[in-house]
């Protein structure tokens, strides 16, 4: 099943264009790599498809819905509920307790489920680490709590950005293999950007950003 379907989306930047023609299919339960040189337009892709940056040409279709159609509230109603996102930099809010953090998705939509944020603490192995605040977690903790907030409300689509980026190479692998098991249990597809060989060799498949375009690698 496709999840998110991208037909001819460009960006520029006043004068300067970062791509152009980009058509992207995800399926359910894949993880997808994207590479590509520093500048190429990775973050801005990632971006533009969860609707934080605006595409200047295109389409996208997000869990069967098309986006263009629709407003502002609507759109944001759609990827509020279809839709994960993992920073480099986590973005967790330092004011909240781990489980609250967790919890943010499940707010943002009106609903409350304890055991459905202690299931997710608990499959990021973190369930001990609750009641803590962001402060006192290590960098693959947060990174651990931002898996575990991006999948809490089952999105269909799961974008990360460099998520690995700020971890040495045992916790890199084990944030990914997290990234990958968590996905899969949700049945989401995740588009994951990445400079790691390791990352882009975990993913089911890979593609690469170029000026040209986005190609299979
Ligand atoms: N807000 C902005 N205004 C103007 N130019 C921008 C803006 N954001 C990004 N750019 C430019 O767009 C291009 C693509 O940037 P982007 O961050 O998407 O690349 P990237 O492939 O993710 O890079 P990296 O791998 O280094 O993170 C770069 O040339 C960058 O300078």
């Amino acid at each position: 099943m496709t999840v998110l379907s991208a037909r001819g989306l460009a960006k520029r930047y006043a004068d300067t264009p970062v791509f152009t023609g980009i058509d992207l299919d995800l399926a359910a339960g894949e993880i997808v790599a994207l590479l590509g040189e520093s500048g190429s337009g990775k973050s801005t892709l990632l971006n533009c498809l969860a609707g934080l940056d605006e595409a200047d040409a295109g389409s996208i279709t997000l869990a069967g819905q098309d986006l263009r159609p629709l407003d502002d509230e609507a759109r944001s109603a759609l990827r509020r509920q279809s839709l994960g996102f993992i920073f480099q930099a986590f973005h967790l809010l330092p004011h909240l307790s781990v489980a609250d953090n967790v919890a943010l998705p499940l707010r943002l939509l009106g609903q409350r489920d304890d055991g459905r944020v202690a299931a997710m603490l608990d499959a990021v192995n973190l369930g001990s680490l609750a009641a803590r605040m962001p402060r006192q977690l290590s960098g693959g903790q947060l990174q651990r709590v931002a898996i575990a907030r991006a999948l809490v409300h089952r999105p269909k689509l799961v974008l990360a950005d460099e998520p690995t980026g700020n971890l040495d190479a045992r916790h890199a692998a084990e944030v990914l293999d997290l990234l990958r098991r968590c996905t899969h249990d949700v049945g989401a597809a995740c588009l994951l950007v990445t400079h790691s060989d390791v990352a882009a060799q975990a993913a089911d498949r890979r593609l690469r950003l170029d000026a040209d375009g986005l190609h299979a690698s």
